[in-house]
Order: C-alpha cells, then sequence, then structure tokens
C-alpha cells in the first residue's frame, strides 16, 4: 500500500523538503549567513554534509569544525539568531509552497488509516506546517522545540523519530520515515525503522541510499 512494505501502520514525515519547497531556503540562509562570517560556503557540498537535516545549533557547530574552529555556544547563538532572522524575512517575502506530491499523498495515507507524524529539527515547523495547511494531517508534531525541551538527541541520532512513533503507540518496524536529508536517512536507518524512504531533491539519490534510505524517489507521488 503506498509504496510501503506490509507491516508498516505509520508514517513520520520531515518537513524542510520532503512536505514543503522549505530546504532551499534554509540553504540559502546558511550560505550567506556563514559567507557574512567570513567562511565560504558552497550548497552542494558543505550544507548537505555538515547543516542539512540536523538542528540549528548543531548544523553551526559541524560546520565550522569542519574549518576547526571551535566557538563558545554565545557564538553559535548569535549566528543562529541572525540565520533565522534572514530565514524568516526570505519565507514571508518568497512565500512557501507544499509539494502537490506531498499533499496528495497525505491525503492519501489520511485515507488508508496509516498513523502520521512530523518529525523536524526546524523550530519554525509549526508556523510553517500552518502557512501551508500541512497541520491537519498530523497527529503528532515533534520538533525542534520538543527535541529542546526533552532534552532529544538530533538527527542524525534516531531519537526525535523515535519519540514520534512512541507518541503514536507504534514499534519502529512498524513505521516508515520519509526524509531528504543525508541526517535525516541515518537517523531513520539508526532507529531501525520498518522503511526509510529518501526524497531525492537535491541529486544525492546515491548518498540518500548510502546513508541508509530503502527507496529513494523524486516526489511523494511516485508512490501513489
Ligand atoms: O533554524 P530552524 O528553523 O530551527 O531549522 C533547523 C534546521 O531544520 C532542518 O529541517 C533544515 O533541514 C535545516 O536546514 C535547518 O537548519
Amino acid at each position: 500500500m503506498l509504496g510501503l512494505p506490509g507491516g508498516i501502520t505509520a508514517l513520520l514525515f520531515d518537513l524542510d523538503g520532503v512536505l514543503t519547497d522549505t530546504a532551499a531556503v534554509h540553504a540559502k540562509a546558511w550560505k550567506a549567513t556563514f559567507e557574512d562570517e567570513g567562511y565560504p560556503f558552497d550548497i552542494a557540498t558543505d550544507y548537505v554534509k555538515y547543516v542539512d537535516g540536523k538542528a540549528r545549533e548543531d548544523g553551526i557547530r559541524d560546520f565550522l569544525a569542519s574549518r576547526d574552529v571551535h566557538p563558545p555556544e554565545s557564538e553559535i547563538t548569535r549566528i543562529g539568531t541572525v540565520k533565522n532572522d534572514l530565514v524568516l524575512r526570505l519565507i514571508r517575502e518568497q512565500g512557501v509552497e507544499a509539494y502537490e506530491g506531498s499533499r496528495r499523498y497525505l491525503e492519501a495515507a489520511e485515507a488508508a488509516g496509516l498513523k502520521r507524524a512530523l518529525v523536524s529539527s526546524s523550530n519554525n515547523a509549526a508556523e510553517v506546517l500552518k502557512v501551508t495547511d500541512m497541520a491537519r494531517f498530523m497527529q503528532e508534531r515533534v520538533d525542534g522545540g520538543v527535541k529542546q525541551e526533552l532534552g532529544l538527541k538530533g538527527k542524525p541520532a534516531p531519537d526525535t523519530f523515535l519519540e514520534a512513533a512512541k507518541r503514536l503507540g507504534v514499534a519502529p518496524e512498524h513505521a516508515a520515515v520519509f526524509e531528504d536529508a543525508l541526517a535525516g536517512v541515518a537517523a531513520g536507518h539508526a532507529g531501525h525503522f520498518g522503511f526509510v524512504v529518501g526524497v531525492n531533491r537535491a541529486n544525492q539519490a546515491q548518498a540518500l541510499k548510502a546513508h541508509g534510505a530503502d527507496i529513494v524517489v523524486d516526489d511523494l507521488s511516485e508512490l501513489l
């Protein structure tokens, strides 16, 4: 059913790049922010490898560590605030769209009686879900704020996905993970979920597979 193996009863969706076109907005804002700070930043390599899918502070820490820079927490918070102000401005100016294929997939999942949760590293997830009218599809939401409240480890650790499965009352082997980020598919793999769908929005099908995706699609409509 819906391109999933038998036994899957719950679906765990990443947001940016899986349900909405906001991954590119984040990438653009990170590039501008890091380059203003004096660090050349390549989206195809640095964003994908060090930042994509991770919690805000983890992305900053991991990218700067790759340049052998290890700033104090106050500095990481400052850079994160600059980047977030820019993301919010870009979202206000450009708007946010949900992928049509993802909306149709969620409608089909709802009609099929599958449970659904959002698992996003972003602190802006609730707002993005709301403005794209996708919140109504989600029975649970584990986002950047929930992660902080509960002290969960971020992606690529599986903890946020495991928390969402627990909230839905489903064992990991009965849940499928939908992710576009390498850190996200790695989290799905590490959590021993029943199925990991890699969503290829950045021409990285091979890398998604190598990090743990069971299948890779360009759009969720391929699974309908
Ligand atoms: O800064 P926010 O909105 O809390 O988002 C954190 C991260 O959320 C992830 O979903 C994005 O892939 C990252 O690019 C982003 O950095």
